[in-house]
């Protein structure tokens, strides 16, 4: 077996962590159907060629929720290998603008406190989005 039959496909993905003035974040259920379906996430999608991260990320958000977001700072970068997909997860801090987000791309989105995180179960990669996250808020409360 050659090196490209063998590995699985690598997607790059622009991910938001949306917060709103009520410093609730933004979350969505996958469709039931599909990969890792019905598993809540943070949104995002796939990178298109010859478009930047913060690019990707408003697009994708418009398109799947309907909303103008103001792009912020990188949180992380994780690379994660599921069984059949490898992903990276560039994943920026952003603040909710305007509009009412609703599940265009989705079955259903919410706004929940940092501490309700732990109540939805994400995909595996998002264990170290979500401590990255905790930190983040802990070291923004200070200073
Ligand atoms: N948007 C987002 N994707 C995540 C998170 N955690 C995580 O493992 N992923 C994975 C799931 C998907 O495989 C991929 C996101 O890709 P996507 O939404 O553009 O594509 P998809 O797999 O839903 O479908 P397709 O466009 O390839 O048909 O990243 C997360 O918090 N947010
Ligand atoms: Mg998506």
């Amino acid at each position: 077996m050659n090196q490209q039959a063998s590995s699985p496909p690598h997607k790059i993905i622009g991910v938001a962590v949306i917060e709103n003035n009520s410093g609730q974040i933004l979350i969505d259920r996958r469709r039931p159907e599909g990969v890792m379906g019905g598993l809540w996430e943070f949104p995002g999608g796939k990178m298109e060629p010859g478009e930047t991260v913060t690019e990707c990320i408003e697009r994708e958000i418009k398109e799947e929720l309907g909303i103008n977001i103001e792009v912020g700072e990188l949180l992380i970068i994780i690379e994660h290998t599921y069984t059949h997909l490898k992903v990276t997860l560039i994943v920026h801090m952003s603040k909710h603008v305007s509009g009412v987000p609703q599940p265009i791309e989705c079955d259903e989105v919410r706004w929940v406190h940092l501490d309700e995180l732990s109540q939805f179960e994400f995909p595996e990669a998002n264990t170290q989005i979500i401590s990255a996250l905790k930190q983040y808020k802990a070291l923004t409360n200070i200073f």
